[in-house]
């Protein structure tokens, strides 16, 4: 009987577990979807703020090498064409020292026709300086900007384009009509490509790419410490809530159904297990008995003259007789024999492994028990026994009342014996009684 009680403490911490799970892996998911868009939209809004600082420094180097380097050293221009003084050439040169020690952070000016050749524009660099250019055309007081993602990989980086637009009449003394430009420049850059700008034309853009896999790397390894912190601590959770499951439901639940099933199945006069809880372990003996192909036999035995021991001492002294007897029996049993108040004033032994001489041999010293000792207050009581081997063939019920027959047959030639009981099934039919029936 135990058997069922834990598994049904297993099966509750089963579904507790479960419901948990599912309530964890749901959470977890919710989490882990909400907390990994969070550090990505941190990690483009630093790749974002990083590459408009950059775009701002090229901007800076621009105008301090128009307004305080160009001045000073276009007299010598006229000698020797110092690029140095072109404002889109020190952003390029001092940009580049940086990437040297952040790699993969880069500075760029672009152009579809450009002076020097090395600012020539990719495919995919002219697309953008299309698509800006259409941009400046439609808005030309605005500050045009486009930014997104571009390559993958270890190459995947964010960019930041503004267009390169003629707004300067300046620009045009070099880049206007070729001869009107300076020798010098032409001397080192040939008359191929940067002539023929207009005023609002875009020639090209500036563009500022940041590599976005350190801090997406970053990112990711943050979402990773949180996901294991989360699972240690539902870890630790899962535990300390077992632990609490076992000592706060599972146990207390366990006793109390050990104190229940102790009550339904035990009298409570004489500790004796009860008629319902007999038949039971009489249907499982039986069929241990069937499977093994043992013997097993019952005694059944009732109080002589019980009625006149209440009628003389008085009820409570009959009580302690039945206790008393009781404690007699048990005496005498194996710890695998079961011996069952079945009513009243009437016991009944049920012995396993037990051929009927064996039984016979057992009820003979229980009825010596009983009656050669007198009991406290009354005095001297016997009692009449039937005793009955099951034959593997009849029921719990036929069993029962071949040894009641037996019993009877006791009283019928005067009591204080032990009956036999005849192998023939009894043909009459036993009023069942509470806890009898289905066997
Ligand atoms: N004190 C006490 N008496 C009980 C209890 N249960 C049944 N009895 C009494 O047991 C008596 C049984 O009487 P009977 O069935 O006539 O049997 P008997 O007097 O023992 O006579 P025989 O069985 O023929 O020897 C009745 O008086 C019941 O009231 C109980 O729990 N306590």
């Amino acid at each position: 009987m135990s058997h069922p009680r834990s598994a049904r403490g297993v099966l509750l911490r089963l579904k507790f577990n479960l419901v948990l799970l599912a309530i964890f892996v749901l959470s977890l998911a919710g989490a882990g979807v909400y907390y990994y868009r969070f550090l990505e939209q941190g990690a483009f809004g630093d790749v974002r703020h990083d590459s408009q600082v950059m775009m701002e420094t090229a901007l800076a180097i621009r105008s301090y090498t128009t307004d305080q380097i160009k001045p000073h050293l276009d007299p010598l221009n006229a000698d020797r064409f110092l690029p140095q003084t072109v404002p889109a050439f020190a952003a390029v040169e001092t940009l580049r020292r940086l990437s040297g020690r952040y790699p993969g952070f880069e500075y760029r000016e672009a152009a579809l026709d450009p002076t020097n050749p090395r600012d020539r524009a990719t495919t995919w660099e002219a697309g953008l300086i299309e698509q800006l250019a259409t941009a400046q055309a439609k808005a030309p007081r605005d500050e045009v900007e486009l930014s997104g993602v571009h390559g993958t990989g270890v190459a995947r980086a964010m960019y930041v384009a503004r267009p390169i637009t003629i707004s300067d009449p300046s620009c045009l003394s070099c880049h206007g009509d070729p001869a009107l430009a300076p020798p010098s420049m032409q001397k080192v850059y040939g008359r191929n490509g940067g002539y023929g700008w207009q005023m609002g034309q875009t020639i090209g853009m500036q563009i500022v790419k940041v590599p976005m896999l350190y801090p997406l790397e970053k990112a990711r390894s943050t979402f990773y410490s949180f996901m294991l912190s989360l699972v240690a601590v539902f870890g630790l959770m899962f535990l300390g809530l077992n632990l609490a499951l076992s000592a706060m439901v599972i146990e207390p639940m366990a006793r109390l159904n050990r104190r229940l099933e102790e009550l339904a199945t035990t009298d409570f006069l004489t500790d004796l297990v009860n008629r319902r809880r007999f038949f039971e372990r009489l249907a499982a003996e039986m069929a241990d008995a069937r499977v093994h192909g043992t013997s097993l036999s019952v005694v059944m035995f009732d109080l002589d003259f019980f009625k006149r021991i209440n009628d003389t001492f008085g009820h409570d002294s009959g009580d302690r007789v039945l206790k008393h007897t009781a404690v007699r029996i048990r005496e005498l049993l194996r710890s695998s024999d079961c011996a069952a108040r079945f009513g009243g004033e009437e016991f009944m032994i049920l012995l396993r492994e037990t051929p009927i001489d064996a039984a016979m041999a057992l009820a003979e010293a229980v009825r010596a028990k009983i009656a050669d000792a007198p009991f406290e207050v009354v005095g001297t009581v016997s009692a009449s026994f039937g005793v009955a081997e099951w034959n593997h063939d009849e029921d719990a019920h036929a069993l029962i009342n071949r040894a009641d027959r037996a019993l009877y047959q006791a009283k019928d030639r005067g009591r204080n014996r032990v009956v036999r009981a005849s192998d023939a099934p009894v043909q009459r039919v036993l009023v069942p009684m509470e806890g009898s029936e289905g066997i």
